[in-house]
């Protein structure tokens, strides 16, 4: 069984995809790692973000480890992890996903996953995972997005709103709800009150 949870950026995709992963005993795994990933590893070796054909050798040695406790990407024996959340990433990581040819090879890497898992992202319901049987769109507003990742980052609230609005209008192509996904306004719930609202669908 796969379920899917896409949403706008900093809705709680990977806090609540970890929470639901670890009440149904599976893993889940973060797309968006992997597009960071690939964006970091682009940043450090000086290429075009923008360039696929820079960016495509940079990848053999990528691995995403998928764990319901929070996911791990190698870059062959080195753990890129705790780099993969920096405002430099952020800034870069939109220009990357636009490109056919990342999207085709972060595709082919969830798909190579075994079932069952929670799959979360933009466009996992829409695109990689179109039959899963359970599809969840989170959102809730940019200020309280950013009120929230402010808890993370060292920027103010009013910067970090506009990153995300921002992020969220470079992302607007691969980001929307399937037709047949639920959509859950995070605002006024707790992050257990949206976990419970899918634990719950799910049961
Ligand atoms: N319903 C909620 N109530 C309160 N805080 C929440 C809720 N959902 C998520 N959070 C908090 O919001 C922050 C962002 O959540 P998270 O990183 O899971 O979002 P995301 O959608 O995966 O982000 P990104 O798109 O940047 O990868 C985290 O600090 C998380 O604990
Ligand atoms: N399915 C996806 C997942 C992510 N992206 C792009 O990666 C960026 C980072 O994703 P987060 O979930 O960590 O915020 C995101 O802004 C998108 O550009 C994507 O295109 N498709």
């Amino acid at each position: 069984m796969i379920v899917t949870i896409d949403g706008v950026a900093a809705s709680g995709k990977s806090s609540v995809s970890s929470g639901v992963a670890q009440a149904l005993g599976v893993p889940y795994v973060s797309s968006g790692l992997l597009y960071r990933a690939v964006t970091l590893l682009g940043l450090t070796a000086g290429a075009d973000l923008a360039d696929a054909s820079a960016l495509l050798p940079l990848l053999p040695g990528v691995r995403l480890e998928p764990l319901a406790s929070g996911n791990r990407v190698w870059n062959a024996d080195h753990d890129l992890t705790a780099d993969l959340h920096s405002t430099r990433v952020d800034g870069g990581v939109s220009t990357v996903a636009a490109l056919p040819e990342i999207r085709e090879w972060v595709d082919a890497q969830l798909r190579a996953l075994p079932d069952p898992l929670v799959a979360e992202g933009r466009d996992m319901g829409t695109n990689v995972f179109p039959h899963a049987p359970h599809k969840f769109y989170l959102t809730a507003s940019p200020r309280v997005r950013a009120e929230r990742r402010a808890k993370e980052r060292p920027e103010d609230i009013p910067a970090i709103e506009a990153a995300l609005t921002e992020r969220d209008r470079l992302d607007t192509t691969q980001s929307a709800p399937a037709p047949d996904a639920r959509v859950i306004d995070t605002g006024p719930l707790t992050l257990q009150g949206v976990i419970d609202t899918i634990l719950a669908d799910l049961r």
